[in-house]
């Protein structure tokens, strides 16, 4: 039978990338979705600006909503510190098949909970299941119309304190305008744009950080 896209990733990150070693995966990623076949990773470029992010915010408990393959999974996962927990959502079963091999790869599954389900239902039991109180850095990489209504369950859960940074991809291309319009609007949020490109192209996307103010 046919194999799929996400095999095929996972197939080059075992040819191409060192057991153990987060940053040659991360590469193995970027040389397979650059040379053979386009992915939804959230890829190099904008993958620096969520580095930056991440080692500035220094996060303990981060979240992310939309596993896919596990590119920014291994990414954000690299940068923690020892005692740091990462919960990633994924409902896509081939997906978070993939994904968890990928993870695995790189060493990083003592960092790492995937979580086989949807944000909508997951996100309310968070706190009670993995003994979470707050997230200190949410990254949005799922479908685009999610991000609004899963920020504000975010916020109606008690997931966000003050200082939480959420960071959503393609606010751009695809485009999130009513995620976009909340954060830049409310009190609740200082909002910052992040210029960039969509993965492994030269159409423009960026990263949106937003600031939870409490
Ligand atoms: C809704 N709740 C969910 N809960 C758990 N997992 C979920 C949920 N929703 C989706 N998933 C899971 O999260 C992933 C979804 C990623 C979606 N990403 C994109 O569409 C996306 C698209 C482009 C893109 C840009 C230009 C173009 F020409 C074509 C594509 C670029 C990007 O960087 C993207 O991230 C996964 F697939 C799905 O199972
Ligand atoms: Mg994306």
């Amino acid at each position: 039978t046919q194999s799929t896209r996400p095999q095929r990733l996972l197939s080059a990150v075992q040819k191409n990338a060192t057991r153990g070693n987060p940053r040659s995966v991360v590469r193995a990623i970027d040389e397979f979705c650059r040379h053979k076949e386009w992915a939804m990773n959230v890829g190099d470029e904008k993958g620096c600006i969520l580095d930056s992010i991440v080692s500035e915010v220094n996060p303990v408990t981060v979240l992310e909503l939309g596993t896919y393959c596990g590119y920014s999974t291994v990414r954000i996962a690299s940068l923690l510190p020892p005692n740091a927990k990462l919960i990633t959502l994924e409902f896509n079963p081939d997906f978070a098949a993939i994904a968890r091999q990928v993870i695995a790869w790189a060493g990083l599954q003592d960092k790492v909970q995937l979580v086989e389900g949807s944000s909508g239902d997951w996100i309310p039991k968070i706190q009670e299941q993995f003994g979470i109180n707050t997230f200190d850095l949410v990254f949005l990489d799922h479908w685009k119309d999610r991000y609004l209504p899963d920020t504000k369950l975010m916020e109606k859960c008690g997931l966000l304190r003050k200082g939480s940074v959420l960071v959503a991809d393609n606010v751009i291309c695809p485009g999130t305008p009513d995620y976009l319009e909340y954060v830049r609007s409310s009190p609740c949020y200082k909002s910052q744009y992040f210029i960039s490109h969509l993965e492994y192209t030269k159409a423009e996307d960026g990263l949106e950080k937003s600031v939870f103010l409490g």
